[in-house]
């Protein structure tokens, strides 16, 4: 399908949005509760600027990051387990708090939700972050409305990169192949959305390196949706 066909009013479709990264940024609010868990297990805060890059993989990866103070996480010991569970729990406690605390709409969302919902586009939300967390995010920050379907990423067995919540989100909303789009900030969005075999928008102002987002394989990269209208 080209991308002009989902925008067109005569032929509504469908489309799926990432959330951290791409709708709202949701960071600091991350970045608030992951130090907030890092100083009640007695460790140093690893602050927002480090916490950013570390998003997009759902809350054990986030959490994996931060007990390891970096990015790429090694698979943990069997050992670590115990420690990692904790540090989540934690972690939820305090993001059940910081959770739409600081997170804000990116410029050009609102327009372009607006443009997509007057086509009689039907979307859906598919994130790696935890269902729990989802609405009220969402509620917080105006954008509830717009979305018939919420997708977290512990709602099925597996999370994007994998193509399974793309796939069940566009049977949900009755979109096909030909006329389902995605649009996210990172790898896992582009890559969910190639398996899934459908085209992806991917967005450079998100949490995925900027150098490497337009080398993803998206069909378009843009620095603000509003470009797509
Ligand atoms: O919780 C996360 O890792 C963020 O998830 P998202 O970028 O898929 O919305
Ligand atoms: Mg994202």
């Amino acid at each position: 399908m080209s991308l002009k066909g989902l925008f067109n009013p005569r032929w509504p479709g469908v489309a799926l949005f990432d959330l951290d990264g791409t709708l709202v940024d949701s960071a600091p609010d991350l970045a608030e509760a992951v130090d907030l868990t890092l100083r009640e297990l007695g460790r140093a805060p690893a602050g927002l600027e480090k916490v950013r890059p570390w998003v997009g993989n759902g809350a054990k990866v986030l959490i994996r990051r931060a007990l390891a103070g970096k990015r790429d996480w090694q698979p943990p010991r069997p050992e670590d387990d115990e420690l990692i569970d904790s540090a989540l729990e934690i972690f939820f406690k305090h993001y059940r708090h910081t959770n739409g605390k600081y997170a804000r709409v990116y410029p050009g969302i609102k327009e372009c939700l607006d443009h997509l919902r007057s086509c009689g586009c039907r979307m859906g939300v598919v994130t790696n972050k935890p269902q729990q967390f989802v609405a009220p995010l969402l509620e917080q920050t105006g954008l509830a409305d717009y979305f018939e379907l919420t997708l977290g990423g512990d709602a099925l067995p597996e999370k994007k990169p994998e193509p399974a919540p793309v796939l069940h989100a566009m049977k949900e909303l009755h979109g096909t192949v030909g006329t389902t789009v995605m649009i996210g900030d990172s790898d896992n969005d582009v890559n969910a959305a190639l398996a899934a075999g459908i085209p992806c928008v991917a967005v450079r102002y998100g949490y995925n390196s900027g150098a490497a987002i337009d080398s993803l394989g998206a069909d378009a990269v843009v620095d603000s949706l509003v470009e797509l209208l």
